[in-house]
């Protein structure tokens, strides 16, 4: 389908629809170790299943804007591009916590969802193609964010600007750790979507293996084996995070969702991980990333995402 054929609104009104419905898909993927699902919240006392619902309905016009915004920069320095983004991005926050009474659902998916809305935007005008490929939409995304942690997380930066109070968990863990989180993700273009998950969801689709939601859960597993989930290391440390990646190795080997002994063991860990305090919330944001990429490079009208199942 040629450029000629999508006006910009029709671009980023699919644009945004599918970074709200890849916010819905995954949390309503179910179980979840330690995640907000249909089942139960996970090991979160301050949100449940419909903070999530309502928290994904307010940011719908952001993610139409940041399609907008690169639209309008698609033949710009993309540099100049974040910092528009980042603009919308706070008021987005605003918009979530007022959605949610306060608590913090997608302040993370509001980054990558958000970088990834104007991303795919500006490739579109600028190869004037769809669908679009995801290494180029991740080529824009290095491009869009390049220096972010160099920019934002350098010691120097962080010791000089602000007190350890207001830093906040990410800006923390790479003071103690050099880890550098989302920032390093989006920086390197999503290399452990692009190398992992979304492989495996696309295999997984294509195969027809099995419902959407139990597709989506084994997927999930697969990305807590590889993601550097600062919520874990923040609530917890870096032992917990591997504890975490050889549970999910654990249910994967059991088969995952695909068997019953894969079921038993993820009920297990799912209890284990609320007893524990434990909250996959990086790779769970990875997961809605994935989604959201199939929606991407996908027919606009009804692909693999939307298959009859
Ligand atoms: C750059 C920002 C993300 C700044 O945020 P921060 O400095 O805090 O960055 P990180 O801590 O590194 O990560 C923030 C969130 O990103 C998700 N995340 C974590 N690890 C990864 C990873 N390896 N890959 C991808 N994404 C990752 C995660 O977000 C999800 O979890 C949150 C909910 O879980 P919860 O444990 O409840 O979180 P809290 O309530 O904070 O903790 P508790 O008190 O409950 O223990 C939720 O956010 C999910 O999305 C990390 O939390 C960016 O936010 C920023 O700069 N914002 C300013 C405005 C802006 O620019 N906006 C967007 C412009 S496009
Ligand atoms: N389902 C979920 N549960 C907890 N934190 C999350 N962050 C993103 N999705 C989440």
């Amino acid at each position: 389908m040629s450029n000629q054929t999508i006006s910009t609104n029709s671009l980023c009104k699919y644009i945004s629809k599918s970074a709200v419905e890849a916010m819905l898909y995954e949390v309503s993927a179910s179980p979840k170790p330690g995640l907000v699902d249909r089942y139960n919240s996970g090991a979160h006392q301050d949100m449940d299943f419909f903070t999530f619902m309502s928290s994904s309905a307010a940011l719908n016009y952001y993610f139409y804007r940041c399609a907008e915004k690169g639209v309008a920069f698609a033949n710009q320095d993309a540099r100049k591009l974040l910092e528009h983004l980042r603009g919308i991005g706070k008021e987005a926050e605003r918009d979530m916590y007022q959605a949610t009474g306060g608590v913090n659902t997608h302040k993370g998916l509001i980054f990558s969802l958000g970088i990834i809305s104007a991303a795919a935007a500006s490739c579109f005008f600028a190869e004037g193609s769809w669908p679009l490929s995801l290494e180029r939409i991740c080529k824009k995304i290095s491009q869009i964010t390049r220096g972010i942690t160099i920019r934002e997380l350098s010691s120097a930066k962080l010791s000089d600007i602000k007190e350890e109070k207001n830093l906040t968990a990410g800006e923390i863990l790479f003071k103690q750790y050099n880890i550098k989180g989302i920032r390093g993700e989006v920086e390197k273009g999503f290399p452990t979507v692009r190398k992992t998950s979304f492989p495996f969801l696309l295999k997984y689709l294509n195969k027809n293996q099995g419902t959407i939601n139990d597709i989506l859960v084994q997927v999930l597993l697969y990305l807590m084996t590889v993601t550097e989930d600062t919520n874990i290391i923040a609530r917890h440390n870096l032992k917990m995070l591997q504890y975490v990646k050889s549970c999910a190795l654990q249910a994967l080997d059991l088969g995952g969702i695909f068997t019953k002994e894969g079921k038993n063991y993820l009920q297990q860990m799912d209890a284990d991980f609320r007893q524990k305090n434990i909250s996959p919330g990086g790779s769970a944001d990875l997961l809605a990333v994935t989604i959201m990429f199939v929606f991407l490079t996908q027919d606009m009208m009804g692909g693999l995402m939307q298959k009859e199942r």
